[in-house]
């Protein structure tokens, strides 16, 4: 059975007749240019944007879950990190506790994955683009939901947090959760397991990225001509 089943999805002017299914255990990635729809979607799969279609988290429809039971099984990070007010970086994450009803379980090792530790009394509307977005990954973590959802997350990142963060992602998907998250890198989406394709509000392709990300389609759907060459290549000391 899918841990995520899109069906249809359809949000006039933004994505149009989208259907997706991916499997417990994936790390997938969701590509495309500029407007052609991944943060909609992403919002589609969430439950936090209403369309046309279907959704079920695994097998069931989204109005058959109600909206606490929503919070435990999913995990939504959205692509700016704002705050209008100075709440700690721990109570920030805890947040990610509510719909389990307590506050605390996992949240010191959420911090602490996310490198917030020692930031964990600083007010997060006080905190630089990179860090406010870790703390809603972490806020993500805590959750300990099997699928995240997670929009851009590696975009305001420096090299090392960001390759923790995709470790982080590879190691849940291992646990046997399910993580779609958009990206414009596409040399980290060769080393995901899915790529999913959206152009101009539709699927232009879902598989394994040496199958999607052809020269073919990389001209058609960016403009940019596709090469393979040596460079700089980073990973963790
Ligand atoms: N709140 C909104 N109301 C109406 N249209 C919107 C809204 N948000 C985005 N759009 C439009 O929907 C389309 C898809 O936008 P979306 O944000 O999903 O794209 P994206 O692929 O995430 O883009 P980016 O790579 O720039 O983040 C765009 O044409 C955009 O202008």
């Amino acid at each position: 059975m899918s841990a995520l089943s899109i069906e249809g999805a359809t949000v006039t002017g933004r994505v149009a007749e989208v259907s997706l299914q991916l499997a417990p255990g994936t790390l997938a990635g969701l590509v495309g240019p500029n407007g052609s729809g991944k943060s909609t979607l992403l919002q589609v799969a969430a439950g936090l944007l209403p369309a046309r279609g279907e959704v079920r988290w695994d097998g069931q429809t989204l109005p058959q879950i109600e909206v606490l039971e929503r919070g435990r099984r999913a995990a939504w990070v959205p692509q700016e990190a704002r705050f209008e007010f100075g709440f700690s970086v721990r109570s920030v994450v805890a947040q990610g506790r509510f719909a389990h009803g307590d506050d605390e379980h996992g949240v010191d090792a959420a911090l602490a994955r996310l490198d917030l530790t020692t930031l964990a009394h600083r007010p997060v509307n006080r905190l630089s683009g990179g860090e406010r977005q870790r703390v809603l990954l972490a806020r993500a973590l805590a959750t300990q939901a099997r699928l995240q959802l997670w929009d851009e997350p590696l975009a305001p990142l420096d090299p090392r947090h960001a390759l923790e963060v995709l470790m982080l992602g590879r190691e849940l998907a291992n646990a046997g959760g399910t993580m779609l998250f958009s990206l414009h890198d596409l040399r980290v989406a060769h080393c995901l397991d899915v790529v999913v394709v959206l152009h101009e509000g539709r699927l232009r392709a879902a598989g394994k990225p040496e199958q999607v990300l052809t020269p073919e389609l990389l001209r058609e759907v960016f403009g940019v001509r596709a090469r393979t060459a040596p460079g700089l290549s980073i990973e963790l000391p």
